[in-house]
């Protein structure tokens, strides 16, 4: 029986490691033992937070304090290669979304994977959270009969332009990459794999090199419809981030509250308070030790997380050549050995 916490360094002190940092404060099973980023002073400002050290250098952190997991929470250019290294070493990674900027990234990491006893795969905390998760089972007991259209917008304006998420060369692309990356995740969650996929760019409001508003459309190879709204430029201001329309009635998943409602129901059924980011990267970094532990596959496998490059890799090429794509998946059906 394992009695210890699982030993994690964390890689990359920015934006999204200080939810790591609340996630592992209420994790009894993960603990964090060193940060690294380019930035000494960054990792020592969350080192010093955490009770455990910093570095400057992700292999000496590694070395020196024997952690067997890490977050990788550095810009996306950055995964491949430190995933690879981490990899080698026998070192499980929870990487970020996105798993890479590009198929041939992505298959990089594969072969790491394949060479390795670690577990790899991608970080996207949508899945993790409970009312994502009752959805799914709520969907799955048929309360709306037969799934016939998906909804999911992640809008919200957040200025873009001094920020490495703008820089293709870090990014591997704009909103669609960045905030679709989750969209992609759990469209397929609720509705299994894509077969094809269609984009359209909105205006671009931002004096940036990449998309900030975009529109896609989906099949699913069940043959569901889907829409998904992206933007850095606009915000709807919905109150539901999922919307699922079926044969027999509608579910809502919130940001505040979550319900469905029969087509014989006068009222709305409550099911989830909404969307509690803590919550969800804790249960992230819970399932994500579940795995290691149990050898079980986390809930984002590194399937999923291959698939994801692979459907984000065909939406490229829908907005570029203004058609549908149809959604390859060589490099994730590869994966025999999870
Ligand atoms: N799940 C979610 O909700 C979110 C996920 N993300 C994802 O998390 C990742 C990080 O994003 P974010 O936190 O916003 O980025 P930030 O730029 O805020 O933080 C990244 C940190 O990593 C450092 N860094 C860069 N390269 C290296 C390296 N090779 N080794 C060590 N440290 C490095 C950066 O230093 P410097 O600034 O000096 O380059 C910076 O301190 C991305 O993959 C992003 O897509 C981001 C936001 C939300
Ligand atoms: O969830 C998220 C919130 O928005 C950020 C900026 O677009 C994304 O990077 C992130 O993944």
């Amino acid at each position: 029986m394992i009695t210890h916490a699982t030993r994690f360094g964390l890689i990359g002190a920015g934006a999204i490691a200080q939810s790591y940092l609340l996630a592992f404060e209420k994790s009894k099973d993960a603990q964090l033992v060193g940060v690294t980023d380019i930035s000494l002073e960054a990792a020592t400002a969350m080192a010093e937070r955490a009770h455990c050290s910093a570095f400057s250098d992700y292999l000496a952190m590694i070395e020196e304090t024997d952690c067997e997991a890490v977050v990788l929470c550095t810009p996306p250019v950055t995964h491949p290669e430190i995933t690879c290294e981490l990899l080698k070493r026998n070192i499980h990674v929870l990487c970020e979304k996105p798993l890479a900027v590009g198929l041939s990234e992505a298959k990089l990491m594969l072969a790491a994977a394949e060479e390795s006893t670690a577990i790899l795969t991608m970080a996207s905390k949508f899945r993790y959270s409970s009312d994502i998760v009752a959805a799914k089972s709520l969907i799955a007991s048929g309360v709306i009969g037969d799934v016939v259209l998906f909804e999911n917008a992640f809008t919200a304006r957040v200025d873009m332009s001094h920020r490495w998420n703008s820089d293709p060369s870090i990014s591997g692309g704009g909103v669609l990459i960045d905030n679709g990356t989750h969209s992609v995740d759990i469209t397929r969650y609720f509705l299994g794999p894509i077969a094809e996929i269609r984009v359209v760019e909105g205006l671009r409001i931002q004096d940036i090199a990449v998309e900030d508003t975009v529109q896609i459309f989906v099949r699913s190879a069940s043959g569901v419809m889907g829409s998904i709204d992206l933007s850095w430029s606009l915000n709807k201001e919905l109150d539901n981030y999922v919307s699922i329309y079926g044969s027999a009635g509608t579910l809502h998943v919130g940001w505040k509250e979550s319900k469905y409602r029969r087509a014989e129901d006068e009222q709305w059924t409550i099911f989830g308070n909404g969307y509690n980011k803590v919550d969800a990267f804790t249960n992230q970094l819970n399932d994500f030790v579940t795995s290691i532990r149990s050898g079980e596959l986390p809930r984002i496998s590194l399937q999923d997380a291959l698939a994801s490059v692979e459907v984000i890799d065909a939406c490229y090429n829908a907005m570029w050549e203004s058609s549908w794509s149809q959604v390859g998946s060589e490099l994730s059906e590869s994966v025999g050995f999870q």
